[in-house]
């Protein structure tokens, strides 16, 4: 389970998340959507524990990041498919995760096959990774340690349509075997074949959350979307 209660986040004076409370069950993907700057990067940070909450809680398996024991067998993150070092290559990159978590090198070879970077792509350095290459090495960091919870930040960006159906059918399966995936994602259709639940910020604050069905109503989610932050823009904050 990930959780947020109550989180208020301000930079320099401005709210960028306001009283933003919500859960992801285990064994769900939730879909974290909103507009560009609505603060779901910040929200993702919060619970990977990279940054504080000026006020409220966020919690990882029931506890905050920087409690948790091992968290790396915990919660699996992808924030930044660019992080990694252009240097290395993407066993390389893997190889340092696996020590870092004391995990064997055969789990390596198992996450690079499975997201489809085994044999010569694996060797070549990630500076020539193409993004969606990057995309999946991040996505293979964040499984190293077989995570109960993922945090991923959007991660079908730059996947080609082979890509983005590989990820939907991982992602069910892994909630299908217990995770808890929170996913941010601008790519609406694509949310709504992979998410069971459905969370939308905007301006800071949680506009709307629910079941896939529950949410849209009979409506896609993009029509959803559309009216909810355009409601928000007319709010007074
Ligand atoms: N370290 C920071 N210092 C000051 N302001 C910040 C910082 N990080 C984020 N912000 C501001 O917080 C707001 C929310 O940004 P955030 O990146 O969380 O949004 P987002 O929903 O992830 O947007 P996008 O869809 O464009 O990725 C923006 O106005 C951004 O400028």
């Amino acid at each position: 389970m990930l959780e947020f209660h109550r989180v208020t986040k301000t930079y320099n004076a401005m709210k960028v998340l306001d009283d933003v409370s919500f859960t992801v069950p285990p064994g769900t993907v939730t879909g974290f959507l909103g507009p560009n700057g609505a603060g779901k990067s910040t929200a993702m940070r919060i619970l990977a524990g990279l940054s504080r909450p000026t006020s409220g809680s966020a919690t990882v398996l029931g506890r905050p990041y920087a409690e948790l024991e091992g968290p790396g067998s915990q919660v699996g993150t992808l924030l930044d498919a660019g992080a990694q070092h252009p240097g290395r290559s993407g066993r390389e990159v893997l190889t340092l995760g696996a020590m870092m978590l004391g995990l064997p090198r055969s789990r390596v070879d198992e996450v690079l096959e499975l997201v489809g970077l085994s044999g010569k792509e694996g060797k070549r350095v990630v500076g020539g990774y193409s993004l969606g290459m990057r995309q999946r090495l991040g996505i293979a960091h964040a499984l190293l340690g077989r995570p109960k919870a993922l945090i991923l930040d959007e991660p079908a960006n730059g996947l080609d349509p082979q890509g983005i159906r590989w990820m939907r059918e991982l992602l069910r399966g892994l909630a299908g075997a217990g995770c808890a995936v929170l996913l941010s994602s601008h790519l609406l259709y694509e949310v709504e074949q992979v998410a069971d639940r459905i969370v939308m910020i905007g301006g800071g604050r949680v506009l709307a959350q629910g079941t896939l069905a529950e949410f849209g109503q009979g409506r896609s989610l993009e029509r959803t979307f559309l009216d909810l932050t355009a409601q928000a823009d007319r709010s007074p904050a």
